[in-house]
């Protein structure tokens, strides 16, 4: 094992005023409640292994990331590490806020056990990935922007080459760029057999890098194994716990439009989604398309830059199931598209297999590695699919044959 949990409970004292605390300390009497953050939570992470935790706010992933940093301690069981362990949890923790950028570095790496020429070598390199300027890195901590302080954290964090990395949902901190360096330098520490422990809100960032995960709810493992498995068993808790707002709401998931969504005002969007539409014998975006009809999608995306990326699309239900999807980086030897400007994508369907239903259309642009989004359009261009030749129901036309009839 690389990290072992074994029977974690954690539990915070919660007071209803600040004041209480003193007075329970002065009264000696208990003021507060008891708040379980964690409890039973049994299970070892292998070496070499990524590992995801997923889970909704406050369900206890970075609770559980702390105490796998040892950053806190449980209030029960123990947790067991073997090897180099660098953690990136929330943001500024075990930074001096009064100290400089080059400061912080050095404590880092006097933290690690490291002097002289090894102390040096561990600046020199966290320094460069960080790639803040000199004249940043000699400015309090306290003074820089969450990007700043995210570059150095990271830089820091794995510049002493760690046998164990733990990261709190880093790589949705950041500009691109830097997110992309991050999630390179992660992966290439997970080549040389690094274990990694991370968690994240995105779900196909989970899927791409993990192979096992663990969803957390209230504190407790509602599941744990084949990141397949865990994360579509939360998906499907998703699904339920937002059923409700969708019949209240029904336009809002499926509000009819030719282009894609605007992508987030606050991202510099380096590969941005244009147009998706849709092509039938019919015309362009027909609202109603009939089963076995020949249908093209087509993206156009505009890149702003030369790096190279991918763009993928899938099927969706109104209900948010996957029906198909695909994206360029599976076309095998193909490499990714790249260059500034215009860029279009046209997939034909032919003789469209789904039978009677709605459908919608998701849309991302992603990075080359196919692991980073960088703009997305999801549940956009609705569309009726009519069945009205053959009597077989259900979602999709499955090739069969009827083998025996006696
Ligand atoms: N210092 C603390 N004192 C009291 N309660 C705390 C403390 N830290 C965390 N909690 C509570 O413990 C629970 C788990 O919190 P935690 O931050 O681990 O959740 P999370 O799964 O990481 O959530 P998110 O996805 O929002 O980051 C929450 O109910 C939170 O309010």
């Amino acid at each position: 094992m690389a990290i072992a949990f074994k029977n974690i409970e954690k539990h915070y004292a919660v007071y209803a005023r600040p004041q209480d605390r003193l007075w329970e300390w002065v009264t000696g009497r208990q003021r507060h409640r008891v708040h379980v953050a964690l409890a039973g939570i049994d299970f070892e992470v292998r070496p070499g292994e990524t590992f995801g935790l997923i889970g909704e706010n406050g369900a206890g992933k970075s609770t559980l990331l702390k105490i796998a940093a040892g950053t806190i301690r449980p209030t029960r069981g123990e947790v067991m590490r073997q090897g180099r362990v660098a953690a990136l949890l929330e943001l500024g923790a075990g930074f001096h806020p009064e100290e400089s950028g080059q400061d912080n570095i050095r404590f880092m790496a006097a933290l690690h056990g490291l002097e002289g020429e090894a102390l040096e070598d561990f600046a020199a390199r966290a320094t460069e990935f960080s790639e803040l300027s000199a004249e940043t890195l000699q400015r309090p901590v306290k003074t820089y922007s969450s990007g700043m302080f995210m570059r150095l954290a990271f830089a820091a964090a794995t510049a002493i080459e760690p046998e164990v990395l733990i990261v709190d949902e880093a790589l949705s901190v950041g500009d691109l760029h830097f997110q992309k360096k991050s999630l390179n330098r992660i992966l290439e520490l997970r080549g040389r057999g690094a274990t990694v422990l991370f968690c994240s809100h995105n779900l196909y960032q989970v899927r791409s890098l993990c192979q096992r995960a663990a969803w957390i709810h209230g504190g407790r493992i509602e599941a744990i194994g084949h990141t397949e498995d865990v994360v579509t068993a939360y998906e499907a808790h998703e699904r339920r716990r937002y059923a409700h707002l969708r019949t209240d709401a029904p336009d809002a998931a499926v509000a009819p439009t030719q282009t894609a969504a605007a992508p987030p005002a606050h991202a510099s969007v380096p590969v941005k989604i244009m147009r998706v539409g849709i092509e039938t014998a019919d015309g362009i975006n027909p609202a109603q398309v009939d089963s076995f009809q020949d249908l093209t999608l087509e993206i156009e995306v505009e890149s702003y830059g030369d790096a190279p990326f991918h763009v993928g699309f899938a099927i969706v239900r109104p209900d948010k199931d996957n029906v198909f999807g695909s994206s360029t980086q599976f076309l095998g030897s193909r490499p990714p598209m790249r260059g500034v400007g215009q860029h279009r994508v046209r997939v034909r369907f032919p003789r469209l297999p789904l039978l009677s239903g709605e459908y919608l259309w998701s849309v991302y642009t992603l990075d080359d590695s196919g692991l980073q989004v960088l703009d997305m359009a999801e549940l956009i261009q609705p569309f009726t699919v009519l069945n009205q030749k053959h009597r077989e129901f259900g979602l999709v036309w499955l090739e069969h044959e009827w083998l025996q009839v006696q």
